[in-house]
């Protein structure tokens, strides 16, 4: 499990996040919602241990990791996987050679079951048989599902998405859809999604949050989120507003 306890960041003099508390529960998939410029990335980065709150508690795994130290902090990071929206392959390594950093890293496993893992997970993404390839040989969305295979070699118990289908067509973003949605089942994988493609965000979630100006407004499961059939909620979301958003559909 997952769990925020009012969380409050200040960066330059500025509060940027405001009281946040929230739940993802073993097994869920929680989509962090917002428009541009809102937080939700010094939110992700205050998660995953990159910053530091300057108030509150941030639990995972059943451990503050606002008071861990770097060490404690690597042990509870193995057991989390990332898909930034650049996560970047390496260039001169193959996909193989790519896959087989991190467990390389980590483990001592012996290379035939580092092998073993690779071709499985290649297999989850729909990319079996690319072992050989360079990056530069695939296609981004494919470049996307390698990546996200690279993510998940570790068998991590968290995930952590960020913009997962920002810059792909309508289709490899339901490839990408369906592949959190298929690991989240197969893999029992404890998820968060920070995005503000609301499609996406409404297919792969059980949970979503809205963040507006450092503020999670609004969260509830997705029935709950989309009875908001509100003008003012898909403006909020679609970023389609310059002026100040009347949040009044919350309160009806
Ligand atoms: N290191 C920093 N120092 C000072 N201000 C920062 C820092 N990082 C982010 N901010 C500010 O925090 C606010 C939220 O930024 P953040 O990147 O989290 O937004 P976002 O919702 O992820 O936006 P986008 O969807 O465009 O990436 C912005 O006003 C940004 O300028």
């Amino acid at each position: 499990m997952i769990s925020l306890n009012s969380v409050n960041v200040i960066l330059s003099s500025k509060e940027i996040l405001k009281d946040i508390t929230m739940e993802v529960k073993e097994g869920e998939v929680f989509s962090i919602l917002g428009p541009s410029g809102c937080g939700k990335s010094v939110l992700l980065q205050n998660i995953i241990g990159l910053m530091k709150p300057n108030k509150g508690e941030i639990i995972i795994d059943n451990i503050d990791i606002t008071k861990c130290n770097k060490k404690e902090l690597n042990q509870i990071r193995k057991k989390c996987g990332f898909l930034f929206q650049h996560s970047a392959l390496f260039d001169s390594m193959t996909i193989e050679e790519n896959l087989a950093f991190p467990v390389l890293q980590h483990t001592n496993l012996s290379y035939d079951i580092i092998k073993e893992k690779i071709n499985e997970k290649l297999k989850i993404v729909g990319l079996n048989g690319i072992n050989d390839k360079k990056p530069s040989e695939l296609s981004g969305g494919m470049q996307k599902r390698a990546a996200l295979a690279r993510s998940i070699i570790l068998e991590p118990k968290y995930m952590f998405y960020d913009e997962p289908t920002t810059g792909l067509d309508p289709i490899m973003s339901n490839v990408i859809n369906d592949l959190i949605i298929d690991l989240n089942k197969r893999l029992n994988i404890t998820s968060i999604v920070v995005t503000h493609d609301m499609k996406s965000a409404f297919k792969v979630s059980d949970r979503l949050g809205l963040l507006y100006n450092g503020e999670i407004i609004v969260q509830g499961d997705k029935e709950y989120m989309k009875k908001i059939d509100d003008p003012y909620f898909l403006q909020f979301i679609e970023g389609e507003t310059n002026g100040p958003i009347d949040l009044n559909f919350i309160k009806r």
